[in-house]
């Protein structure tokens, strides 16, 4: 079976139908630069397969000094799995659930933890005074309606910061908390003033930022920054907002004022990591995320796919901050939490992440891995894997198989039994054990002399008598983790 055909398992146990490749030596992973991101160093490796050294390939799309504005390799995580992700609809976060979670993000070591207002319920308000008690490294911050009751409690729960919010749009300003610009204004100076005055960080948010109205948008950050708020926030509440719109919002804003930028980006369009990785282009200093992106409806920029396109901007940046081998155990987490499957199609953790099958792509990935992987699978405790038994197969990945079974096959023999392979897997996919026991019969049959290059007859009867237990069986090693 296809290893991505069954969506949400994980790799088989045993790795069938797999071969591990080596990770070091002649396969050495390297990524093309124009030296300005962190693979300034990496080598790329043209001597495997005996052919010349070749010169390392400039990438033009490569992160440019020149990007003065662009904070890609320079900004803070707000981590809204707790907030954001409880509005998740399967979401029910108990004490000890909170606790695990945010103990593995600040472990991960995202700068911000951001908590369900203490307002919501009693037993939100208690769980946010427990978690503040952690001592965790990460700063915690509760999320609060734009109102001075929700500020009294949440400055009472001992947060190191309250991240206020409100709808600036029409269709908010109309449809849900029914005030106009003037009110908003006066009550975010309000609340910013009073929780400023408890000495922690607040930031101000305007809900539903890409349907209001710029000049009233401009207008309030404005505000809302001569009185010393630490950040403000844009939020795509919809999901409506496009790379360019995003960028020119945040480009615009950060021409007006001078606190750090925070955005916070819902995923109704697909759009929400594109949406991030323009914002931090643009000058966005705070990107908020979600494990697995939980949260309203199909909630927001996920905290693996936004780590995924910020580590290939910047490997070593984003290496250096996190660790990002935790990154599959938070989502295993995070997934159980609010029973889900992680998505097989998900950035590094998903069930075929790095996974390569075409021939075309097994020859360049055992060649060099960088060929077809932008993010090294070790670099997140991870491993590749080369499916064989398929028809998509070709003789480079069987021959790399045949040497990992310490098998002496010449590539003759070899592109012969790769057909064998081939014709097998027309009529249905080899296992990794299939393909083994093909590959150790063939051998046998060269070397006893029964069985010569191009023989189909003489392989076949091989095989049956295999089959019929005339040829004794031995079990295949599992792939070695190089
Ligand atoms: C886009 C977002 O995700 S914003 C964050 C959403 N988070 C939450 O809603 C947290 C969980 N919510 C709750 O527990 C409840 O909704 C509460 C405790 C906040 C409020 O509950 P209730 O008082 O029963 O009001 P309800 O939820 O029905 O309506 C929201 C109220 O807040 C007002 N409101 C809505 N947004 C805001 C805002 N940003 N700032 C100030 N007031 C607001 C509404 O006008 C409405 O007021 P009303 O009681 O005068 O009608
Ligand atoms: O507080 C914010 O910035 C965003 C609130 C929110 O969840 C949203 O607007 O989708
Ligand atoms: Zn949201």
């Amino acid at each position: 079976m296809c290893p991505c055909e069954n969506g949400i398992a994980p790799p088989p146990a045993d790795n069938s139908e797999m071969v591990q490749v080596p990770l070091n030596g002649s396969a050495a992973h390297s990524v093309p630069t124009n030296g300005v991101n962190g693979h300034a160093n990496g080598h790329t490796n043209g001597a495997a397969n005996g052919s010349a050294p070749q010169a390392r390939p400039v990438n033009p799309y490569a992160p440019r000094a020149s990007d003065f504005l662009s904070n890609v390799s320079n900004f803070s995580i707000i981590e809204s799995t707790l907030r954001e992700g409880e509005q998740f609809a399967n979401a029910f976060f108990d004490t000890k659930t909170k606790i695990a979670i945010a103990k593995a993000l600040d472990a991960f070591g995202v700068e911000y933890i951001e908590l369900t207002s203490p307002a919501a319920s009693e037993q939100s308000r208690r769980d946010c005074e427990e978690i503040c008690k952690l001592g965790l490294k990460a700063k915690i911050l509760t999320h609060i309606r734009c109102h001075m009751d929700d500020a009294r409690i949440a400055v009472e729960t001992g947060v190191d910061g309250v991240d206020v919010v409100i709808g600036t749009s029409s269709f908010l300003r109309e449809f849900s908390h029914g005030k106009d610009m003037a009110y908003i204004t006066k009550t975010a100076i309000e609340v910013i003033n009073y929780v400023k005055s408890k000495g922690i960080e607040v930031r101000f948010s305007s809900e539903d930022s890409f349907r209001s109205d710029l000049v009233d948008l401009l207008s309030i950050y404005q505000t809302v920054d001569r009185i010393g708020v630490n950040r403000v926030g844009i939020a795509d509440t919809v999901g409506c907002a496009n790379p360019r719109q995003v960028y020119d919002l945040v480009r615009t804003l950060r021409g007006v004022v001078s606190c750090d930028i925070e955005v916070h980006l819902h995923n109704d369009t697909g759009m929400a990591i594109a949406n991030a990785y323009c914002a931090l282009e643009a000058g966005a200093t705070h990107i908020d995320t979600s494990v697995l992106g939980i949260g309203e409806r199909v909630g927001i920029t996920p905290l693996g796919g936004l780590v995924a396109c910020l580590y290939a901007a910047n490997p070593e940046y984003v290496k250096a901050k996190y660790n990002l081998p935790m990154l599959r155990e938070i989502e295993n987490l995070v997934a159980e939490a609010v029973e889900v499957n992680v998505p097989f199609m998900n950035p590094i953790t998903g069930y075929c992440a790095f996974t390569h099958k075409a021939g075309i792509h097994a020859k360049a990935i055992l060649n060099n891995p960088s060929t077809y992987e932008i993010l090294k699978p070790e670099d997140f405790g991870l491993t590749r894997y080369v499916s064989i038994g398929h028809r998509l197969t070709g003789w480079n990945a069987v021959k790399s198989r045949v040497e990992q079974l310490g098998l002496t096959l010449t590539d003759e023999e070899v592109k012969d039994v790769t057909a064998k392979i081939k014709e097998l897997a027309d009529v249905r996919t080899q296992s990794m054990d299939d393909v083994d026991t093909l590959l150790r019969v063939y051998h046998s049959g060269i070397q006893s002399g029964e069985l010569a290059v191009g023989q189909k007859e003489a392989l076949d009867r091989l095989l049956i008598k295999h089959r019929e237990g005339s040829v004794t069986r031995s079990s295949s090693p599992s792939p070695t983790r190089a």
